[in-house]
């Protein structure tokens, strides 16, 4: 029988994350809407590695940013907007133009599965404010315009038919349909965002009709929360864990309640002791940028080893893809994502449903790195920076014997008063990262 929850903050405290979430390791995070039409960002900085001041959001490298970035009447994206389109053509002219004609969410959702990921979390309400399913509350949404097909309802049914969760992302502070001046600073992004108790009422009941109709195994909220609703987020949260037993939410609700606690690229801390997740674009950007092509994204050693790092630090990676306005995701991506679930079919045992080890991250000379994770007793070992056919590595302070998770390679294994020292023969760099096995190591 499941826990009922009332509208209290000691009752939704008690509250603990279900071990689906931990246990899933690797989700998609999806940044599809109208700004995938321009599709248009200049490539500056990571989020977190500068200032997010005037300059960051004159140049922002975001391209789901486009409304915002064209309408501050400065930069790159604004100077491309009235060159490519002209003065007079609007952010909601690009509406016609995403006719989703080549979109099959059952083949985005077989991708997602053979990439490895176990959930999804798709934006049903961007910052642009448009609604990526049929809401009661606006018929700015993509059953009236643009795609003319409830996206949610359908990447639903597709991801769920493949055996992963599904998610939904709602932008709750920022909707530039309620309050669309030109955003030039952080404090004019977080703090006085749509400041009326039209948006808070609008937000809530977005959120709950989003709750009732799609049972999100995810509440992604983004940016915030209504100052003017913080008073009913218990009864928000009472009533997605009554209506959705395993579901959880992030931490972007003003601090006022978390499951887990999110980064995004170099933003945000992440503390090992509590599940955290890390989100990111494979580029710079969520939505789909056309000036990021397959030299611009990260390498696929480097997405290994952040789903490793991330892992193996008690955190999940949900790894964002940008579609295209006709619903194919681009080729430099989804090559990204097969790589991804290759390595994971041989490794996956090391990731998925597995603990933080009491084992921290270290170097193993020659640049060597080792990261490692638990299962009850079993420790896993990754081995990253291998560079020969043979190689002989020191795992200090481990004890025992190991396997290999990839069959093709040999480890022989000898216990020295350091620790385990194991030599691996084999070894080729498409193998990336290797991972070991120490039954009873942990
Ligand atoms: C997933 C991305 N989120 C961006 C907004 N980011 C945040 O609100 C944010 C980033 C962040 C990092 C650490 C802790 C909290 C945090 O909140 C949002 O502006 C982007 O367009 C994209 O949707």
């Amino acid at each position: 029988m499941s826990k009922k929850y009332t509208g209290t903050w000691n009752s939704v405290n008690e509250h603990e994350v279900p071990k689906w979430y931990d246990g899933c390791k690797f989700g998609i995070f999806i940044h599809w809407g109208i700004y995938s039409v321009p599709a248009f960002a200049p490539r500056t900085w990571e989020l977190g590695a500068v200032e997010t001041n005037e300059e960051w959001f004159c140049n922002n490298p975001y391209a789901e940013w486009y409304y915002n970035s064209i309408n501050v009447g400065k930069g790159p994206s604004y100077e491309h907007h009235i060159e490519k389109y002209g003065k007079d053509f609007s952010y909601e002219d690009f509406l016609p133009m995403w006719k989703a004609e080549n979109w099959q969410p059952q083949k985005w959702a077989e991708l997602f599965r053979k990439a490895g990921a176990k959930y999804v979390v798709l934006t049903t309400k961007h910052h642009d404010g448009f609604c990526l399913y049929p809401s009661e509350y606006t018929d700015f949404n993509c059953e009236e315009l643009g795609p003319k097909r409830d996206i949610t309802g359908e990447l639903t049914d597709a991801v769920r038919s493949e055996g992963l969760k599904m998610g939904l992302y709602y932008s709750g502070l920022i909707d530039w349909q309620f309050a669309n001046d030109p955003i030039f600073k952080e404090e004019d992004n977080f703090g006085n965002a749509c400041p009326t108790f039209e948006y808070a009422d609008y937000s809530y009941n977005q959120m709950k009709e989003l709750v009732d109709k799609y049972h999100p195994s995810v509440f992604w909220n983004d940016i915030g929360w209504p100052k003017q609703s913080e008073h009913m987020m218990p009864y928000f949260l009472a009533h997605y864990y009554n209506v959705v037993e395993e579901g959880v939410v992030n931490d972007r609700f003003n601090g006022l309640y978390h499951d887990f606690s999110t980064k995004e690229y170099k933003q945000g801390e992440a503390n090992r002791k509590e599940k955290w997740e890390m989100c990111r674009g494979m580029g710079l950007s969520f939505g789909y940028n056309e000036n990021e092509g397959d030299d611009q994204l990260i390498s696929v050693p480097d997405l290994i080893h952040l789903l490793v790092a991330t892992v193996s630090d008690n955190g999940n990676l949900l790894l964002n893809i940008g579609p295209k306005p006709d619903g194919t995701i681009p080729a430099e991506q989804e090559k990204r994502l097969l790589a991804l679930g290759k390595w994971l079919e041989i490794n996956g045992e090391g990731i998925y449903d597995t603990s933080c080890s009491a084992h921290l991250p270290e170097t193993a000379g020659d640049g060597v790195q080792l990261f490692f994770t638990a299962k009850e007793k079993d420790l896993y070992v990754f081995i990253e920076g291998l560079s020969k056919e043979e190689n002989t590595v020191l795992i200090p302070g481990v004890k025992g014997s190991a396997e290999t998770l990839d069959s093709t390679l040999n480890v022989q294994c000898e216990e020295t008063k350091e620790g385990m020292k194991v030599r691996i023969n084999g070894y080729d760099k498409e193998k990336h990262i290797i991972c070991l096995k120490v039954k009873d190591g942990e």
